[in-house]
């Protein structure tokens, strides 16, 4: 649920028309609200503490899907912690008043000054993904006496995912180490004075619908940890990483938070592990919306209709990219029988096309629309492409609002480039 409604013909975010939000700030612009990412936060909160082994379980929001500091700061105070994946997510969320003890720092290929930062940041627990970064980690943290509490990375080969393009725990993904080889790295950490394995980490995929994928990855992690303790050696944590779907379109099916808790307190029953989850998509896609106007219409003589707004693949680049659908509605209810568009931006690429056919009411040039499903992958995945500024932020709680990142000046977009002296 989600608290984007249409009051009197008009939608809203919470108490605020999204029509007086597109005049004070202009289009494009990403509007979030606060009661949703609460109640997406609490919902799956409830879900774990309802069950033994996951009462008070580490909620780590991947700060990739959303990295906006206000955003940050909503979830923050919440309890919530992080899921970081460079120095720059590491700070975003220090300054948004993520205590270091709830940060875990992930990703395929940490830089030794990201992981030296991580090290004094005193983030609670790195997730190392490689043999390779397990000697560099080593080498930097003997460098500064320390020993960082640190995860292996387990690659299941079990893919899962809304796309190819997001599977990141299959055969030929770069992510993470496979099963036999995390042992080995284990052990291999575990003789280190400077590591300190506490657990096994994986991540399979995003927009999982299906929980069966999941559960075979957790399955697994609970065996290596029996078969690694049988080793004499200690594992206390498990991070089951982030990766369920949410419902794109008012029908889709997709897992809920209930039934992903009940599923892994089952797979860790009698484990006696801390578990650790990182959800990006699942609290934030549908807390937020981007807000765009129609430019214009354009009708072919064969009856094709563009709808030509002022949002283009440069400020949400997931159709583009994962031929994803986002719901598409009117900011003003309008009456009439709908009507098939080609729905585009004004870049130059034919893959500036957010839906093909998609039925709305007639619409013109002037009205506003919204891509729901919008917070999350959305304002962090946008370019300056064809040199435009990149979209304002808006955050909404009840009937108050803020710009919470503002739309870039043409000076400021150019104020970083230098003409070469020769010029
Ligand atoms: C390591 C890790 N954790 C968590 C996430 C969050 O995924 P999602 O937004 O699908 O929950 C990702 C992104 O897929 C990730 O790479
Ligand atoms: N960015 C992707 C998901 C990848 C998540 C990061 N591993 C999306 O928009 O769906």
């Amino acid at each position: 649920m989600d608290h984007f409604d249409y009051r009197d013909g008009a939608l809203h975010a919470e108490d605020v028309p999204l029509a007086d939000l597109a005049e004070a700030v202009g289009t494009p612009v990403y509007v979030y609200s606060t009661a949703t990412l609460t109640r997406h936060y609490r919902v799956l909160r409830q879900a774990l503490d309802a069950r033994a082994p996951l009462n008070g379980a580490l909620i780590a929001f991947a700060v990739k899907a959303n990295s906006n500091l206000s955003v940050l700061a909503t979830l923050a105070k919440l309890g919530c912690g992080a899921d970081t994946v460079s120095e720059g997510e590491i700070r975003r969320a220090l300054k948004a008043g993520v205590p270091a003890d709830r940060i875990i720092f992930s990703g395929v290929g940490k830089t030794d000054r990201e992981l030296a930062f991580a090290l004094s940041a005193g983030v609670r627990q790195i997730n190392v993904e490689s043999p390779a970064e397990l000697d560099r980690l080593i080498a930097v943290a003997a460098s500064k006496s320390a020993s960082p509490e640190i995860a292996i990375r387990v690659n299941p080969r079990i893919g899962a995912g809304g796309h190819a393009k997001i599977t990141t725990g299959g055969e030929g993904d770069k992510f993470g180490v496979p099963a036999d080889e995390a042992m080995a790295l284990y052990a291999r950490a575990s003789a280190s004075p400077h590591v300190t394995p506490v657990g096994l980490a994986c991540h399979i995929g995003s927009q999982i619908t299906d929980l069966s994928p999941l559960e075979a990855a957790f399955r697994l992690l609970a065996e290596i940890t029996r078969t690694l303790r049988g080793q004499g050696l200690s594992v206390t944590r498990l991070d089951l990483g982030g990766g369920l779907g949410v419902p794109y379109s008012g029908g889709a099916e997709t897992a809920s938070p209930t039934d992903y808790a009940a599923m892994t307190a089952r797979v860790l029953e009698g484990l006696d592990v801390e578990a650790a989850f990182e959800p990006g998509r699942l609290l934030a896609a549908n807390a937020g919306v981007l807000v765009s106007r129609v430019i214009q219409i354009t009708e072919r003589a064969d009856g094709r209709r563009f709808l030509v707004l002022d949002a283009a693949m440069n400020d949400l680049v997931r159709p583009a990219m994962y031929d994803a659908f986002h719901e598409v509605k009117p900011v003003v209810a309008r009456a009439g029988e709908p009507v098939a568009y080609d729905i585009v931006g004004p870049v130059c690429e034919t893959g500036d096309t957010f839906a093909r056919g998609r039925a709305l009411p007639p619409l013109e040039a002037g009205d506003l629309v919204v891509f729901t499903g919008a917070g999350a992958y959305g304002a962090v995945m946008s370019s300056e492409y064809n040199t435009r500024p990149l979209v304002p932020e808006v955050l909404v709680d009840g009937a108050d609002w803020a710009v919470v990142r503002a739309r870039p000046s043409y000076d400021e977009m150019l104020a970083g480039e230098a003409m070469a002296g020769w010029l």
